[in-house]
């Protein structure tokens, strides 16, 4: 469509119905009706797609009006589909495709992309697709529904996003073994020389580039969070003049943006909570099933919370028991703990349990949350015991895509008669209930990833440190409208391209403060003059 307004009419004359030169009829409304013609989500999910790669503006436009609607077609669940069967539904190239065998050239590599002022990337190396596992290639399809939302929820122009998929091989047997596979038929590798590589390309192709780290196994997640984030470190580049560059620019959207959206539904689930008990706000004992990288970065960032709250690390880690596939995670239940687990490890010489059930009936915990890839983990015992703990019990199963959801919405409030405090990852259908109707939350990292990428990009951030993450979850938490405060989580989900710019502008302001803002603009703005200015810049399309 963009040549259409481009080219003159005298020259398209005849090359397309008179009414689509001429515009008049509705090119949006269209696509839903063909959308609507699609019987199944993945039908709909392909669709979409084509519809994206060939007249943009009519996409986003979509989205933008639909975004309730359309979200599951192009994020979870169905994203999780579609990068199981990437190779299978594959029509065209849609990311930027670095593969190990290109190692030592990924920089000229890079820069055949035919757009330049790149502001955004999501990368993933497909190692851990949702909760779906090593998808390999297919996970090009996570890094590219990642940056729609950046587009549709946050406004950030479609040319000023890259989604790459970084192949490195798979240890999927099916995918191995699939005729169709279109990536790298090889065992998966690690090397640290070749993220590197990457991230340097990056630096030294797209200056301006924040990187968001996406799907990476859990190991891989925390070391390359921990390798690349400081602005202060440098790594070797022989891409740079120098020879070597500093890192900063990046965050890892699993441990960071996850534990953003889920403190900010926390705060929110406490305060409700409260309200029905009478008890104080920060008496809580929080149980989490599953200690990867979206768990522990959760349960790290309400660690912040009680230590912003008056406690010291050690008490606020005491109100948190995480279990794994192997149990409550102890210092002296005899595996040797990864460190990202150490971190929150209950002390040696306290009760070793094996099974969730255990540790949910001798902790009594006030709030559950799942971050473990197993669907129907939290049983009807477990929910059941949860709401005889408490008046409100807090129970967010927050593994993708549905189907591995720890529960489901209906269950919930069907086994605590409606007195669950719930958000889920992916999302579920109000339930009706004792004649009542109950909405549901969806906590998931797309209501505060694509906030911190645009306060980063507004901010011309160097990094991405903790006060601006911690600042993204506080804006999504101060969000609620009169209508949503008392008994929802999360604003609603239409209102994301207002709630992105506010968290935004806040995560900005947060740089600033903190000395990681480059545009020194900012300094002297008021926040509303600076929410304006945001907002006047949102990518709004207008198609023929
Ligand atoms: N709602 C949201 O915004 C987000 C949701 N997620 C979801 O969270 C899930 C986990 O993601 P990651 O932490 O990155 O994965 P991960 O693979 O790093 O961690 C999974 C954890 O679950 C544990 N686990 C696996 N099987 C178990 C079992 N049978 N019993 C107890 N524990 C078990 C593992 O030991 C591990 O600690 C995925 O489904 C992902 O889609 C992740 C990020 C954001
Ligand atoms: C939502 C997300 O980032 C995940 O499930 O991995
Ligand atoms: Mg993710």
């Amino acid at each position: 469509m963009a040549s259409i307004k481009q080219a003159t009419v005298a020259q398209l004359r005849g090359m397309a119905p008179a009414s689509v030169i001429h515009g008049g009829v509705d090119s949006v409304q269209r696509a839903l009706a063909q959308l609507n013609s699609k019987d199944t989500p993945i039908e709909k999910y392909i669709y979409l797609s084509q519809l994206r790669g060939t007249a943009k503006d009519t996409f986003y436009r979509l989205l933008i009006d639909n975004i309730i609607d359309i979200c599951p077609y192009v994020y979870t669940p169905t994203v999780g589909a579609a990068c199981q069967l990437y190779s299978t539904i594959y029509r065209k190239p849609d990311a930027l495709y670095l593969s190990y065998n290109d190692r030592g050239n990924l920089a000229e590599i890079m820069s055949n992309w035919p757009q330049h002022g790149i502001r955004i990337a999501v990368v993933s190396d497909g190692s851990r697709i949702l909760g779906l596992g090593d998808l390999g290639i297919g996970g090009c399809q996570i890094a590219v529904g990642k940056l729609t939302l950046y587009v549709g929820g946050a406004g950030i122009k479609p040319d000023s996003t890259l989604p790459i998929i970084l192949d490195m091989g798979t240890n999927n047997e099916t995918l191995l073994n699939d005729p169709l596979y279109l990536g790298l038929r090889m065992k998966r590798v690690y090397d640290d020389a070749f993220l590197d590589e990457f991230y340097a390309a990056v630096r030294t192709t797209f200056p301006d580039c924040l990187i968001q780290f996406e799907d990476f196994s859990s190991e891989s997640a925390f070391k390359y969070l921990d390798r690349y984030r400081h602005k202060e470190s440098l790594i070797q580049a022989p891409s740079a003049p120098s020879g070597q560059l500093h890192t900063g620019k990046c965050f890892n959207d699993d441990i960071q943006g996850t534990g953003a959206v889920i403190l900010a539904g926390f705060i929110n689930a406490v305060k409700l909570a409260s309200a029905a008990s009478g008890r104080p706000i920060l008496d809580q004992r929080i149980v989490f099933l599953g200690a990867g990288s979206a768990g522990v970065g959760v349960a790290m960032q309400l660690v912040e919370f009680f230590t912003r709250n008056g406690f010291t690390e050690e008490e606020a880690k005491q109100k948190f028991y995480l279990v794994d596939s192997k149990g409550l995670v102890t210092d002296d239940r005899g595996d040797n703990l990864p460190a990202h687990k150490r971190a929150l490890s209950r002390k040696a010489g306290g009760p070793q349990f094996k099974t969730l059930e255990e540790v949910v009936e001798h902790v009594r915990p006030s709030a559950l949350i799942g971050l473990s890839t197993v669907g129907g983990a939290f049983s009807e015992k477990i929910v059941r015991m949860m709401g005889s703990f408490k008046a409100r019990p807090i129970i967010f199963p927050l593994s993708n895509p549905s189907h591995l959801s720890e529960c489901t919405f209906e269950d919930a409030i069907k086994w605590t008669n409606g007195r669950v405090i719930f958000a889920s990852g992916s999302p579920f259908k109000a339930v009706e209930h004792g004649g009542s109707t109950y909405e549901s939350n969806q906590g998931n990292n797309f209501l505060s990833f694509p906030g911190i990428g645009l306060g980063c990009i507004v901010a011309k951030a160097n990094e991405v440190n903790d006060d601006m993450v911690y600042e993204s979850a506080l804006a999504l938490a101060d969000s609620l409208d009169d209508s949503e405060i008392n008994t929802l989580l999360y604003p609603r989900l239409h209102r994301i391209r207002d709630i992105s710019a506010t968290i935004a502008a806040r995560v900005a302001k947060a740089a600033v403060r903190t000395g990681a803002a480059e545009n020194s603009k900012l300094g002297g703005m008021a926040d509303t003059d600076l929410l304006a200015y945001i907002k006047s810049k949102q990518y709004d399309p207008t198609p023929c």
